[in-house]
């Protein structure tokens, strides 16, 4: 960890001139439009597949939107490749799970091509229909019954990588028969500073304790199952040829880990267990901006902040655009008052947690294609969502941390693209502004300013549109309060029945 690897050192890599890449992944990469390597997935290559081969796990800081998603995908794809016996060996998690389904459709596009499969662990459908995509039950011959508690009969699972939220991965550990993480070669912790933060029902001890506890052997990394002599499938893990292990039986389970602000503090990271942690990162500054990313700023009157905003969405024409607010509550409020100035031209949605997944996925989907223009957001939307076009991102709300300004700030300028970041700030937050961009090396932050008029063009709608908004909370509350009640008053009689 203290001699990191600068990636921007590496650049891209033209797919022709990567080394040992599969062509049938070349091909799945061209049908993707991926025509290059972007420096962290040429470095991380390198270290896997090329003369590093994967000796040593892999701490990745890479800036928002530089393609850290691929940058394991690929190699773990290829790696997982010359297996010919099925059973779950790659697992990666992630923190919500809309991330988790931008992830898997990245593995779906390569998988296929080398005949893997990939599941999804995230809550998305039920948990029945979950178990019979994950889980595959043996195929008996006509007149033979599948017996569920004969253990003698295999159980396996029918996905060779796994993406899936920690919740929904303990559900399956917990209560699915037949699955099980104990032939793990591989495990990804994506935006790791994130998942290290929330223990999850104890996760990664978890994982790790049933990956490490499957019977270990000494034989090559190459041929690594052998269900003949097993009876039951085994994984046999490589023995280590590494520093401090010659010659000794190690039992493997390759990690990678990633964020765009990954955590160095030994302590946190001592939870993952790493194996002599090879650090790869971009440039010298511990947080990294993406280089076409534009940070402005907008000083305004805290009671006029809506009108600004307004005015500021109007100069953006329709361009898609992320508002960030600090809390659930401002995102809900924020979006109701905007929707009741009326005849904006532009779509507003709410996405936050305060609402249901379905809500949210559908709200989403509707963002990327382009039926909504604007977002407003609490921080659920910060980590790692990738939506095309959004060429704007709003603070309206100014962040308190550099890490929260870096993840909302990078849903725009990814992949190389430009993109701007404003923040809508009060007199009294200015210097302190100025302090915490400058703990990410950056100095400049131009002012931008709205014409006035157009500020003023919304001040005549502004008393009418907050008056609606008192009265929109008034009646939610009044709603949640009738609902609340009933609630009551069901368990009420249900316990009078029972008792
Ligand atoms: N080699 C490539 N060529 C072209 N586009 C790419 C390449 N690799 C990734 N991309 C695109 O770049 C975008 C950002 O990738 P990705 O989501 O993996 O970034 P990230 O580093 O994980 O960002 P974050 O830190 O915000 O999660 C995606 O739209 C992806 O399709």
């Amino acid at each position: 960890m203290r001699d990191p690897i600068d990636i921007s050192l590496s650049g891209s890599c033209p797919l022709s001139s990567t080394p040992f890449l599969d062509p049938r992944l070349e091909m799945a990469l061209s049908n993707m439009k991926i025509k290059q390597l972007f420096p962290v997935q040429a470095a991380v290559w390198h270290e896997t597949i090329g003369p590093g081969s994967f000796e040593r796990d892999i701490c990745i800081n890479s800036p928002t939107g530089s393609g850290k998603t691929l940058a394991y995908a690929l190699p773990i794809v290829q790696m997982l490749s010359t297996r010919t016996i099925k059973c779950l060996r790659a697992l990666v998690v992630l923190p919500t799970r809309d991330l988790a389904v931008q992830v898997k459709e990245v593995f779906a596009a390569l998988a296929p091509a080398v005949g893997l499969s990939v599941g999804l662990a995230v809550g998305q459908s039920s948990i029945a229909d979950e178990i019979s995509e994950l889980i595959k039950k043996p195929s008996l011959g006509t007149g033979v019954c599948y017996d569920s508690e004969d253990s003698c009969q295999e159980i396996r699972s029918s996905v060779d990588i796994l993406v899936a939220t920690p919740g929904r991965l303990m559900d399956h550990i917990n209560n699915t028969k037949g699955f099980t993480v104990e032939h793990l070669c591989y495990l990804v912790v994506d935006e790791t500073d994130r998942l290290l933060r929330e223990a999850y029902q104890s996760w990664l001890p978890t994982v790790l304790q049933l990956a490490y506890s499957s019977n270990y052997s000494r034989f090559s990394f190459e041929d690594n199952t052998s269900p003949s002599t097993f009876g039951s499938l085994k994984t046999i893990r490589s023995f280590g040829v590494e520093r401090g292990f010659k010659g000794k039986p190690y039992p493997r389970l390759a990690k990678m880990v990633l964020s765009a602000t990954l955590t160095q503090d030994p302590s946190k990271l001592a939870q993952l267990d790493l194996h002599h942690p090879l650090f790869l990162t971009t440039g010298k500054w511990r947080y990294q901006f993406p280089e076409n990313l534009k940070s402005l700023k907008m000083v305004c009157n805290s009671k006029l902040k809506p009108l600004y905003l307004l005015a500021l969405l109007e100069t953006l024409q329709g361009e898609k655009c992320i508002v960030f607010t600090s809390s659930i509550v401002s995102t809900h409020r924020l979006c109701t008052l905007l929707n009741f100035f009326g005849d904006l031209q532009i779509k507003i949605k709410e996405y936050s947690r305060l609402q249901r997944q379905s809500v949210r996925s559908k709200t989403l989907k509707a963002f990327r294609a382009g039926e909504v223009q604007v977002l407003i957001s609490s921080d659920a939307m910060t980590r790692g969502m990738d939506v095309e076009g959004v060429k704007n991102v709003i603070n309206y709300d100014m962040p308190q941390y550099i890490k929260t300004y870096i993840h909302r700030a990078g849903r725009t300028a990814r992949a190389g693209q430009s993109g701007r970041c404003f923040t809508l700030l009060r007199k009294d937050e200015v210097i302190r502004f100025k302090k915490l961009l400058q703990k990410a090396g950056n100095e400049s932050c131009p002012e931008y300013s709205v014409p006035s008029e157009s500020v003023e063009s919304f001040r005549s709608m502004y008393s009418t549109a907050l008056e609606r908004l008192k009265e929109s909370i008034k009646s939610e509350k009044k709603h949640k309060k009738t609902k609340a009640n009933i609630k009551h008053r069901g368990i009420a009689k249900k316990n009078e029945k029972s008792g």
